[in-house]
């Protein structure tokens, strides 16, 4: 086996400071979010903003859309790399949260590309059309098969999929991890339609091209 170093808050810190550092928008939002308490842990990390935005850099992509947006951490970072004639789609189920993510949205210039739509996602995915280069899903991970198989018929070939949580704290090798993961990991590794990375980044985030 390979060597994999060990991602301690410090070298995670060293290596945001060293790669895309968040700027003060970003980091104003997250100490918004952290205020919150509990709910707060459901931040995208540091490290995966950078990633997003390079990502959504790398692939060109001009039209994204994000399933599960909380305080718009996620949609900063996505909406960062896009054009400034880009969309990003965010659905959320909660006005509360997302709320706070339009205030950083004004405040980085990004908000003219963000379509924030509340309610449940379940149906505001079945309801999505047109073509897109690039999907994040971060909502209730029971429902990522079905989110994956609504949405990938809507992405372009090259286009990227990606899904948080996938290693679920490193529990998904467990016999008692959470089955939702699990069946997802399984169902999207044997799909002939896409290639699939996992990265141990954050707590797990899977990459998917779709061929
Ligand atoms: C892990 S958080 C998203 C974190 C966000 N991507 C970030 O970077 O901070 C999950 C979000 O999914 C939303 N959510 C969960 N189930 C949903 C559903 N069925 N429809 C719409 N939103 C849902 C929650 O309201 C919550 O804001």
């Amino acid at each position: 086996m390979g060597h994999q170093v060990p991602v301690t808050e410090e070298l995670h810190d060293y290596m945001v400071a060293h790669g895309m550092p968040l700027d003060e928008i970003a980091t104003e939002l997250r100490a918004e979010t952290e205020k919150l308490g509990n709910p707060a842990g459901m931040l995208t990390t540091a490290d995966q903003a950078g990633l997003l935005t390079m990502l959504t850099r790398l692939i060109g992509a001009r039209r994204a859309v994000e399933i599960g947006t909380f305080t718009g951490f996620s949609a900063l970072a996505i909406s960062r790399g896009l054009p400034d004639d880009g969309e990003l789609i965010c659905l959320d189920v909660s006005d509360e949260w997302t709320s706070i993510g339009r205030k950083y949205w004004e405040r980085a210039g990004v908000a003219d590309k963000i379509d924030l739509r509340i309610g449940d996602a379940h149906d505001s995915a079945a309801k999505l059309d047109g073509e897109f280069d690039l999907a994040f899903v971060d909502a209730d991970k029971d429902w990522y098969i079905k989110y994956f198989e609504t949405v990938l018929p809507l992405i372009r070939p090259n286009g990227l999929m990606l899904f948080d949580n996938t290693l679920a704290g490193g529990r998904v090798i467990e016999a008692d991890g959470p089955a939702d993961r699990k069946e997802f990991n399984a169902h999207i590794a044997q799909d002939d339609r896409v290639d699939v990375v996992m990265l141990g980044i954050g707590d797990g985030l899977t990459l998917v091209r779709k061929k």
